[in-house]
């Protein structure tokens, strides 16, 4: 299997001063170990609310650490310091507006509020960066969808396209296990 690089970037203010102990990280890293079967490397950051840093950060990871895969988490709400989707546009080469649209409709299945993340998915050269929303929980509501007491899939996670979009841009071929998130590559592709 191959080796991947996976950015992780978790936005905010508190956690990056010590006011709380961040989960976004370890959510993040603990929910990946169990989905993608690569052999992984992490690069983490955790930084507070300000779109130049996160600016600066994503490019790090993408132009000189080469991230396939970045994730970012929190900043993508309404409030005047939630900027990450603002700086994740900024660094864009191009949008790629489904994932944002499908983590809004999955995450209605968990809060009425899912409509107020400004969540975007863009490519920037041979990587993949996504905003999730800074709650800790909706890590795994976002990447893996919504699932029956018997672990059925009733709406797809994002995470279920992640694999054929890296290989589309160029990236290592992603194998999950499919009990947390069942990579789709149709046939031929
Ligand atoms: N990185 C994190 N670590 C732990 N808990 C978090 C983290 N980010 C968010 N939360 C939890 O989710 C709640 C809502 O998150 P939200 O992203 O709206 O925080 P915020 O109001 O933007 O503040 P901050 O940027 O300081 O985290 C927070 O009050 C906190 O309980
Ligand atoms: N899956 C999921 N999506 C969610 C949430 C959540 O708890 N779970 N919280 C919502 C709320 S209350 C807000 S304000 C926005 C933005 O959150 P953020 O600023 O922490 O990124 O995400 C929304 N999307």
């Amino acid at each position: 299997m191959q080796h991947i690089k996976i950015g992780l970037v978790s936005v905010s203010d508190r956690a990056s001063t010590g006011v709380y102990e961040d989960k976004g990280l370890p959510s993040l890293r603990e929910w990946l170990d169990e989905a993608v079967l690569n052999p992984k490397e992490y690069i983490e950051r955790l930084i507070p609310d300000e779109q130049d840093l996160i600016e600066k950060t994503l490019l790090e990871l993408v132009d000189e650490q080469q991230c396939s895969l970045v994730l970012t988490t929190g900043g993508t709400g309404p409030y005047p310091r939630d900027v990450t989707p603002d700086a994740t546009l900024a660094v864009a080469d191009r949008l790629m507006p489904g994932f944002g649209e499908q983590m809004r409709q999955v995450s209605l299945h968990f809060v009425p509020t899912a409509i107020l993340s400004r969540q975007v998915g863009v490519i920037r050269k041979n990587s993949l960066i996504l905003n999730l929303p800074g709650r800790p929980n909706a890590i795994r509501e976002t990447l893996g969808g919504v699932k029956d007491e018997q672990g059925k899939t009733l709406v797809h996670g994002v995470f279920a396209a992640v694999p054929l979009c890296i290989d589309a841009i160029g990236g290592p071929f992603i194998e999950t296990d499919a009990e947390v998130a069942k990579a789709f590559r149709p046939k031929n592709s």
